[in-house]
């Protein structure tokens, strides 16, 4: 950063490096892969960049030798990192409490029952105070601030008050409730008013869009535009005060050339985790942090079903279900992943021999090049879930088969399905037989139709990848803001 500050601001929940402390006190901090970091790689390159975001762990009072804080505002990759301190009071009550046990299921409709409770909103609204101030301290005057996700909706109101000079853009990863949900908050004017701190505020589907116009009318009273909103393009807007805000819809994807290239590069790889399966005729895949919005459990019924009704040969047949731990403090989290360990291990103790168990589960982290074989050497994958923002598996499953095999399973309740509905096999995750029908479909469908429709999925993620949808945002943010400054 230069001593004025960075130009370009993301600020998201996670930062996008890992700290390492080593045992004799020495940090250091290494680019974590993900997908917001990929996604923005391109425009934090150009720009004099700062990254504010929380390392993932209770806040360390580690000293130096000479008895000075260890470094927390690091520069990695050309990036300004500043990292927010969290207590672990605070990771309890903001990010396993109010981010995960509130919001995360009311925003999935309420695939469990979300906790509302007063003590984990004042400290939600304590550490976006202090994301908030971290962001002030960084911006450059006049710059362009890109804050991200369910976890800091109050952030944008907050900045805006601290830093008037800055434009501010949100985006929600997550779908967005309709009004009859959103009004269970006790705190849902605060959090629409937060929102309406941006100049542009974005959700990856035009319902979340409306929605959101929807409940800033009825319940703040102000005017918004009624028309629907478009993809990319028709933004929603709200009059607030002397400024316009903007809404629209921009799906998140991946940068699909590149993972094209480096699942070209794992072939050997695939081919061997074939024959470690045992060469079974069909492998199915499943990819997910592990999460009961996933819909894990749903694939596995369905699996055991087919199983049960002799439509699909146990023995023929090998599901792996590589599953990353997710928010593992959090009690439905707990409840999913025993559910989902009794259900495998139902149905390998039913249909498996000791040498060839159906069902291969994995809870641990998978290196990206071995996913990307897993995903070359998939005949079929498996999203199913009960809900999902978007789901970046769909579409990376897609990018990786340029050579047009496999098939992609997806459930119609992922932001995925808006885009890869139409080539992909489509399912309702609620209803048992579809599951099963769609599945079975997948597995025995003719080889030709199955190949015409992953080239159409293929070609899909090329077209509309993550630069586009970076650029698109950023675009339509930088019209909002200048229109607003115009005003001022
Ligand atoms: O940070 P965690 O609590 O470990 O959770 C990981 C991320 O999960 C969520 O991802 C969402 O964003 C994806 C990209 O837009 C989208 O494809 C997916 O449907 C969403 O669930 C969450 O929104 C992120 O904030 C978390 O970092
Ligand atoms: N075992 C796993 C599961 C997922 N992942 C990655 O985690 C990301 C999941 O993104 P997503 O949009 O599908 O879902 P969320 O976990 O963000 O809700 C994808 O990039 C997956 O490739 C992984 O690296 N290892």
């Amino acid at each position: 950063m230069t001593d004025t500050g960075a130009e370009f601001v993301v600020v998201a929940n996670r930062l996008p490096v890992d700290k390492r402390v080593q045992p004799d006190g020495t940090v250091t901090w290494k680019r974590a892969p993900g997908g917001l970091v990929t996604a923005l790689t391109p425009t934090l390159a150009t720009r004099e960049a700062a990254w504010v975001g929380w390392s993932g762990a209770a806040a360390s009072t580690s000293l130096d030798e000479q008895g000075a804080p260890l470094d927390e505002q690091p520069r990695v990759d050309g990036i300004d990192i500043h990292s927010v301190p969290l207590s672990s009071g605070e990771i309890a009550d903001y990010y396993e409490g109010f981010a995960n046990s509130t919001l995360w299921p009311l925003y999935h409709d309420l695939l469990v029952e979300p906790v509302f409770r007063h003590d984990w909103w004042d400290t939600y609204v304590t550490v976006n105070r202090r994301f908030a101030e971290a962001t002030a301290a960084s911006a450059a005057q006049g710059a362009t601030v890109w804050v991200h996700d369910y976890q800091l909706q109050l952030v944008p109101a907050m900045l805006r008050e601290l830093r008037p000079d800055v434009r501010i853009g949100f985006f929600l990863h997550i779908p967005f409730p309709s009004y009859e949900l959103f009004t269970r908050l006790p705190w849902r004017r605060e959090l629409l008013e937060g929102l309406l701190g941006a100049d542009l505020v974005g959700f990856h589907l035009p319902g979340g869009a409306e929605n959101f116009l929807t409940l800033v009318r009825r319940v703040l009273d102000l005017d918004t535009s009624r028309d629907p909103v478009g993809v990319r393009d028709g933004l929603g807007s709200i009059t607030t005060g002397t400024r316009t805000v903007r809404v629209g819809s921009f799906p998140i994807s991946i940068n699909a050339a590149d993972v094209a290239d480096q699942a070209s590069k794992t072939l050997d790889r695939a081919a061997q985790i074939r024959a470690e399966l045992g060469d079974p005729r069909t492998i199915l895949l499943g990819v997910d942090r592990l999460d009961y919005t996933k819909g894990i459990d749903v694939r596995l019924k369905g699996l055991e079903g087919l199983f049960a009704a002799g439509r699909l040969d146990p023995a023929e047949t090998v599901f792996v279900q590589l599953a990353s731990p997710s928010r593992e403090q959090v009690d439905s989290y707990i409840a999913v992943r025993n559910r989902i360990e009794r259900s495998v291990s139902h149905i390998n103790g039913t249909y498996g021999t000791t040498t060839s168990p159906p069902v291969r589960y994995l809870l641990q982290p998978v290196p990206r090049d071995e996913l990307l074989a897993y995903f070359m050497a998939a005949d079929v994958v498996l999203v199913t879930p009960l809900r999902d923002g978007m789901n970046l598996v769909a579409k990376e499953y897609a990018a990786c088969r340029a050579d047009h095999g496999g098939a992609l399973v997806l459930s119609e309740f992922t932001g995925a399905a808006a885009e890869l509905g139409e080539a992909a096999y489509l399912l309702n995750p609620y209803d048992d037989q579809n599951v099963m029908d769609v599945i079975e479909a997948a597995v025995t469908d003719d080889p030709t139709a199955k190949r015409t429709r992953m080239a159409a999925l293929h070609q899909q993620v090329r077209d509309f990848d993550v630069d586009l949808w970076a650029n698109s945002f950023l675009q339509s943010l930088a019209g909002a803001g200048a229109a607003n400054e115009e005003i001022a």
